[in-house]
C-alpha cells in the first residue's frame, strides 16, 4: 500500500529526475578527469535545486505519464523499457497506430546504446522492433500478447545520434496467433528487418 500517492506534481519530478539520469549516464561515456566531476556535479546541482524547490520546474509542465492508480488504489507506474519517461533505461520512442500499422521515431541515440563504434548495438535494434510490433498487435487485438518469435536480419549498421524510423504491420492473424513484420529505417535506408509471432494468453 502506498503511503504517499503520487501526484502530478511527483510525476514531472520523476520525470525531470529520469532526464538528469539520463545526461548522466551519457555524459559518464562522455567525459573523463575534471570535466566528468563538473559535469555530475552540475547535473547533481539541478537536481537537488528541483528538489528543494519544485517552483524552479516549468510550473506548467505536465508529466508524459500522469499519475495512474489500480482500482485498489496503488500506484501503477509505467516501467517500459522502451516508452517510460521515468525509466532511464529507455530511449524512448513517439509512435502513431492506425488500424494495422504503427510507425515510430527514436533517437537520436546517445552512446549508452553503442554497439561497434558509432553504431547502435543489435540487441537493441530487437528490443525497439520488438517493441513496436508488439504495439501495432496490441493496437489490432485489443488485448496483449506474447512474442513467440521474432526473427531480425540486419542489413546495415544502424546509426547513433540519427533519429531512426521504427514500422510494424500486423500481416494475418489465425486465431490466437498474430504474425507482424517490420523495419527499422535511418533515413531511407532499411537497417534491419524483422518478422514474428505474438501469441494471445488462453
Ligand atoms: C497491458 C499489458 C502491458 C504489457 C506491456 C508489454 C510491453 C511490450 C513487450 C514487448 C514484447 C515482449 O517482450 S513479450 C515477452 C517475451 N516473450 C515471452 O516471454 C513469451 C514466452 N513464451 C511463452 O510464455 C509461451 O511460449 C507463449 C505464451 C508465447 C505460448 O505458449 P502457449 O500459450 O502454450 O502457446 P502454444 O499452445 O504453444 O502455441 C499457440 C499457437 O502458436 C503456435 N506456435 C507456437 N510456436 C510457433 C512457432 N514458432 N511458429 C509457428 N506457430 C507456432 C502453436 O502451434 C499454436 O497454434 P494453434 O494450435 O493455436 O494453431
Amino acid at each position: 500500500m502506498d503511503a504517499t500517492p503520487e501526484t502530478t506534481a511527483d510525476s514531472v519530478l520523476a520525470e525531470f529526475a529520469a532526464g538528469i539520469c539520463r545526461r548522466m549516464a551519457e555524459g559518464l561515456l562522455e567525459h573523463t578527469g575534471g570535466e566528468l566531476r563538473s559535469f555530475l556535479s552540475a547535473e547533481s546541482a539541478r537536481l537537488q535545486a528541483a528538489l528543494a524547490d519544485p517552483a524552479t520546474l516549468e510550473p506548467a509542465e505536465q508529466p508524459h505519464d500522469p499519475p495512474r492508480f489500480s482500482r485498489k488504489g496503488h500506484v501503477v507506474i509505467n516501467t517500459n523499457p522502451v516508452t517510460s519517461h521515468r525509466n532511464v533505461l529507455a530511449p524512448l520512442l513517439t509512435e502513431k497506430l492506425e488500424d494495422d500499422r504503427a510507425v515510430a521515431t527514436v533517437g537520436p541515440l546517445p552512446r549508452q546504446y553503442q554497439g561497434p563504434r558509432g553504431m547502435l548495438h543489435g540487441g537493441y535494434v530487437g528490443v525497439l522492433l520488438d517493441q513496436v510490433l508488439w504495439d501495432v498487435v496490441f493496437h489490432r487485438l485489443g488485448h496483449a500478447s506474447f512474442t513467440r518469435t521474432l526473427n531480425l536480419t540486419y542489413e546495415s549498421p544502424v546509426p547513433l545520434g540519427e533519429e531512426l524510423t521504427v514500422e510494424g504491420r500486423v500481416t494475418k492473424i489465425d486465431g490466437r496467433k498474430t504474425f507482424a513484420e517490420g523495419e527499422l529505417r535511418s533515413g531511407d535506408t532499411v537497417c534491419a528487418r524483422a518478422e514474428g509471432l505474438w501469441v494471445s494468453p488462453r
